[in-house]
């Protein structure tokens, strides 16, 4: 599985329409990956709070219209990063704001496959918990490649976003659900950048899965995104890491080594429930 990992940077001055068809030119250049994953927020803004009453959207909007057709363009299944949803019909969630951190996947015919409402959010009282609804449901999305023999896919992916990657609890939970893969698309700042690193690792060792994590670039509302997006394999190699720039990574993924590395280290059937 070829996957590209758009690890995309920007500042306050770049206006989001702007950002939206830089953005989509690039996706559109990764025609010939099977993967292709976006950051978190990448378009409202990682951490422009104050920007994104006014740039919420719903799944359908500018944002994920103009991803839809990038995928389609491209020919490859799309990790569209999130978008600060504003449902259509007016739903709000338990804590009555009617926003989500919700992250857009696109099949290669423009489809959209999977929306997943980021579930922990960050900001201890300010910032996400103040401003948006928090999300409930586990996520998969299916890989590209052959089935198996019953039609189903062989690989699947789990989805979560930036802080999730504090709670291993979530990933358990996707790893019993089937995951063989994590996509974590991010805006993880510089302050704390080791952490990103470190516990991308730690996921993909634990639970003897590929981490596709695609963090963001530059300095936005003040706070400076600490890229190093990465893929990490399941046996807890790096496969390929970025710098701290804007940066593409392109990578090959042999999903099929999952299953090997799980059938030669069983660690996973010595889990005590
Ligand atoms: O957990 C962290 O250190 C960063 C999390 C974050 O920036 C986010 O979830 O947006």
């Amino acid at each position: 599985m070829r996957v590209a990992v758009l690890q995309i940077g920007y500042g306050d001055d770049e206006l989001m329409a702007d950002r939206l068809t830089r953005v989509a030119d690039l996706v559109r250049a990764q025609a010939g990956h099977d993967l292709v994953v976006l950051p978190e927020l990448w378009a409202p803004g990682g951490f422009s709070y104050r920007d994104w009453a006014d740039r919420a959207q719903p799944v359908d909007g500018p944002i994920g219209t103009a991803m839809s057709a990038a995928a389609r363009d491209a020919g490859v299944l799309l990790h569209a990063g999130s978008i600060v949803e504003r449902p259509a019909s007016g739903e709000v969630g338990s804590d009555g704001h009617g926003l989500w951190n919700t992250s857009l996947v696109y099949a290669a015919d423009g489809g959209l496959v999977a929306a997943y409402r980021k579930i922990h959010r960050f900001g201890f009282g300010a910032g996400e918990p103040k401003l948006m609804d928090a999300g409930e449901d586990v996520v998969l999305v299916d890989l590209p490649g052959d089935p198996l023999p019953d039609g189903s896919a062989a690989f699947r992916a789990a989805l979560s976003t930036c802080y999730d990657l504090r709670f291993p609890e979530l990933y358990r939970r996707q790893l019993d659900a089937g995951a063989t893969a994590f996509i974590v698309p991010a805006a993880w700042p510089a302050a704390r950048v080791r952490h990103w690193t470190l516990l991308a690792h730690a996921r993909a060792i634990e639970n003897q899965c590929v981490v596709i994590a695609c963090n963001t670039a530059g300095t936005h509302a003040g706070t400076e995104m600490g890229g190093h997006s990465q893929v990490i394999s399941a046996t807890g190699e790096a496969l390929a890491m970025a710098g701290t720039s804007e940066e593409v990574l392109s990578v090959e993924v042999d999903m099929a080594a999952v299953t090997t590395w799980r059938e030669k280290f069983p660690v996973l059937q010595d889990r005590r429930l």
